[in-house]
């Protein structure tokens, strides 16, 4: 068989490439909501059908990961974070990507539906589509709540998790996926604001693009406003206690605060320190979003209330 890449000159794929596709270390926190979102349900799941369910679920995130990687790869061309992907730099094809995409989907979705409910199943379809043509497709080179309402992709999968388990939606788990939406605002904000000449350069129209930093600043501490009551509220539902009412105050004084030293700074001291303080509260929103879930877990292995 002839190497084509010897001849083009096109560095050779190597397995990291295909795995870098599905953005592991962005799903890994998803796959752990999606997980939390399944054990702290009411309805006991076997051990090995929670298994199967969760690697499904991020097998359905990482094939929507090659998705989005396939339609940005000429953002991705663009912007000094991304150029490095495998696409952009030329070792993974576009049609490689799609094909990978399209196929893990497709697996992910009949092995949940087998190993857990259809209706799960049919969640996870809605939320890749939703991600991939909804959000990276259709919002995000359009407006600047793209991420907004693009986030809700993000917010679906301790829902997944939860109907993997009880077969529907409840008020839980509703309010895992409020924590999870008004949570990405704040989330990717932050980090907006330090990385603004990465999204002008690729005319992606996010919010410190369309409307420059002061307002996003404003924004960020909004939505650490919006977001703190939502956080309370699951602490009060039957998968709330103690523990995690303990732990939602603590992060959400931090996040609020956060946003309030984001929003107070004006542009030249934020140059002056390299955006310290906005790196230091995207840092904080992952830890956030992390410790929210493990205090869900733990708060269900102590006893609800
Ligand atoms: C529309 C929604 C979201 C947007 C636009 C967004 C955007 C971003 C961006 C641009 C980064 C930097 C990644 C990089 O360095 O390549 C990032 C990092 C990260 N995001 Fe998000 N995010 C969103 C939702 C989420 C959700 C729902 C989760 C998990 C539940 C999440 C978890 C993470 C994690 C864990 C990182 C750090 C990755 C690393 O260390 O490399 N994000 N996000
Ligand atoms: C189970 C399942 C299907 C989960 C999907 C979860 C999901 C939608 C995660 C999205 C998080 C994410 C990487 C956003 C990045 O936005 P971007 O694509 O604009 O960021 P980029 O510039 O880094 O590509």
């Amino acid at each position: 068989m002839i190497d084509t890449h010897a001849y083009d000159g096109a560095p050779e794929a190597e397995f990291r490439d295909y795995v870098a596709l599905l953005k592991p270390r962005v799903m890994s926190l998803v796959v752990f909501t999606a997980f939390v979102g399944l054990w702290v349900a009411p309805v006991a799941v076997h051990p090995f059908v929670a298994f199967c369910s969760v690697l499904f679920i991020a097998l359905g995130g990482g094939a929507s990961g090659a998705l989005n990687m396939w339609y940005d790869a000429d953002i991705d061309a663009v912007m000094r974070r991304t150029q490095k992907r495998p696409i952009p730099s030329g070792r993974v094809t576009g049609g490689e990507a799609l094909g990978l995409g399209l196929g893990l989907t497709v697996i992910a979705v009949m092995m949940l539906g087998l190993a857990a409910n259809w209706f799960a199943a049919g969640f996870l379809a809605f939320t890749i589509f939703f991600y991939v043509v909804i959000y990276t497709i259709w919002l995000k080179r359009w407006t600047p709540q793209n991420i907004v309402i693009g986030g809700a992709a993000g917010a679906f999968p301790p829902m997944i998790g939860w109907a993997c388990a009880t077969g529907g939606i409840s008020i839980e788990s509703l309010l895992m996926f409020a924590l999870i939406f008004f949570w990405t605002p704040p989330h990717f904000w932050a980090l907006a604001l330090f990385m603004k000449e990465d999204y002008h350069k690729a005319g992606v129209p996010m919010l410190t693009v369309t409307h420059g930093r002061a307002v996003t600043r404003r924004h960020i501490f909004g939505y650490t406003l919006v977001l703190a009551p939502f956080a309370i509220w699951l602490g009060l539902t039957p998968v709330g206690g103690p523990v995690y009412l303990a732990v939602a105050v603590v992060l959400n004084a931090l996040f609020i605060l956060g946003g309030w030293r984001v929003m107070r700074r004006n542009e030249d001291a934020a140059i002056a320190d390299d955006y310290a303080v906005e790196k230091r509260v995207f840092k904080l929103s992952l830890y956030y979003l992390f410790l929210h879930f493990l205090a869900l877990l733990v708060q269900h292995w102590v006893g609800t209330w």
